[in-house]
């Protein structure tokens, strides 16, 4: 074992390293040196207790297999006796399950042996930028407002501020508009990528034909209409978090590629020859029962068990209620700074009757009922006149049926009836997409559902 006294009299990051081969122990004392990190090496589990007593380290990197233990434990001890000590494993080649059990267990990351030293560099850059940046990297105002103070929300946010110190893949779940992107953003600004990109995809908006060139990238000439290099969304993302929103609508063949790309945690651009290691957080989400897709061989069980290390489920509107009110502060103070302008206020009856109402289009179907309140009502005070609420009184409206709807995700936020064909319906579509220039993507996410939603009701009316 070897314990420096030095660690104390210096400020210099140190890291704890736990193998019990000696050369990899020396290899990655030496990598480490060359990053100008004061290291600290033990062989086996009980060394690396006597080590974690003494020492105060910034990072412990260590090996699965060990004599007298394995390194399950060892992330398991430093969970319950230095839970803010990021740990972060070393795998054998090809045993994913092992590392993933460790990111379940509260690992920060893994790395697979042979150890590279790109990806040991990245992993310590990450690592030390928990304490270096990531509690204080500026964020744009708004982006992190995670607004509730019900227990559920409370939940969640305890849940958020520790998964932003990992790397692990987290799969939010929750209906539509119940602030999945919120979330993820929100894990990634309070986490060591903060100063990287946030690169947010709707799996279910790309073309199938254009899928692998948009999440690789291509290079000039490799197919028709590819005019220059092109850098895909994994490139983009780089040192940052790539989320993929809707995740459940990716097809099949696209499933095995993207699995492929976060296991080698490299991709190639279509056309290309050679492989771009990549460095990415994955977050995913999706409002669709994802074991129930890989149980009717829509998705892939490879992939679902990886990038559904940690699931967040994310409650709906309704469960919480008592959100309402601050929810409703805050969005009409957000409309307010963007219109210039003193905040909109909300009568009580108006707070009553949006506490009763049943939300199937969670906070962004309450965002779009605000917003068109605000602009149909002369005066400062909104009131439940305003927000032209569908009168449902509790008995008149079966469970059941709003259910089988959120389960199929046919609703429409804004009280459409079940099948969606109606006029109100029809011209508020229309008005948006005029609204938003026929943006069909922008229209879709305003309106609160999916654009293959969209698509499905522009065809219905002959309009697609
Ligand atoms: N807890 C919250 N606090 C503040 N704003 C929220 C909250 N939840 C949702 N919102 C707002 O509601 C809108 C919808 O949120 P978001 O896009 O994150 O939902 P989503 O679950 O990702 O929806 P979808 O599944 O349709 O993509 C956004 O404008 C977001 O800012």
């Amino acid at each position: 074992m070897n314990v420096p006294e030095r660690r104390s009299r210096s400020r210099t990051p140190s890291v704890l390293v736990v193998d019990d081969e000696d050369d990899i122990r020396e290899l990655l004392e030496l990598s480490l040196l060359r990053m100008g990190l004061v290291c600290d090496t033990a062989a086996n589990v009980a060394e690396a207790h006597a080590c974690l007593d003494r020492g105060d380290y910034r990072l412990c990197l260590t090996d699965m297999r060990l004599p007298d233990g394995d390194g399950l434990e060892l992330v398991a001890h430093i969970q319950a006796e230095h839970p803010g000590l990021p740990v972060a494993v070393i795998s054998a080649y090809g045993s994913i399950d092992t590392a993933i059990r460790a990111l379940k267990l509260g690992a920060f990351d893994f790395v697979t042996k042979p150890v590279e030293l790109q990806a040991l560099r990245e992993l310590v850059k990450n690592a030390l930028r928990v304490d270096d940046e990531g509690e204080t990297a500026e964020k744009p105002p708004g982006e992190r407002d995670l607004i509730g103070a019900s227990p559920a929300m409370g939940q969640l946010r305890g849940q958020i501020e520790k998964l932003a110190r990992s790397q692990a893949p987290v799969f939010i779940h929750g209906e539509s508009g119940t602030g999945k992107e919120v979330i993820a953003r929100l894990i990634h600004s309070s986490g060591p990528r903060a100063a990287g990109p946030f690169v947010p995809v709707n799996c279910g908006a790309i073309s199938p034909e254009l899928m692998e060139s948009e999440f690789f990238g291509h290079v000039k000439g490799s197919f028709t209409g590819a005019a220059s290099d092109k850098e895909g969304l994994f490139q983009a993302a780089h040192r940052g978090t790539l989320f993929l929103d809707e995740i459940a609508e990716l097809p099949l063949a696209m499933q095995v590629k993207l699995l492929r790309a976060i296991q080698e945690r490299a991709v190639r651009p279509v056309g290309a020859h050679a492989e771009q290691s990549v460095d990415v957080r994955i977050l995913s989400a999706s409002h669709r029962d994802l074991a129930a897709f890989v149980a009717d061989g829509k998705f892939r069980q490879d992939l679902f068990f990886r990038i559904n290390v940690i699931t967040l489920e994310v409650p709906p509107l309704r469960e919480r209620s008592e959100d309402i009110p601050a929810l409703v502060t805050h969005l009409l103070a957000r409309f307010a700074q963007r219109e210039g302008g003193t905040p909109r206020s909300l009568s009580p009856d108006a707070i009553d009757a949006l506490r009763r109402h049943p939300f199937p289009g969670n906070v962004r179907e309450l965002e779009n009922l605000l917003e068109r309140a605000c602009a149909l009502c002369d005066g400062e005070q909104i009131t439940a006149a305003d927000l032209h609420l569908q009168t449902m009184p509790p008995a008149s409206q079966p469970s059941g049926v709003v259910q089988r709807d959120w389960a199929t995700n046919t609703q429409i936020p804004l009280h459409a009836n079940n099948d969606g064909d109606n006029d109100e319906e029809r011209s508020r579509v229309l008005a948006m997409l005029d609204e938003t220039r026929w943006n069909r993507s922008e229209a879709a996410r305003r309106l609160g559902m999916t654009l293959r939603q969209l698509r499905y009701r522009l065809q219905k009316w002959g309009m697609e």
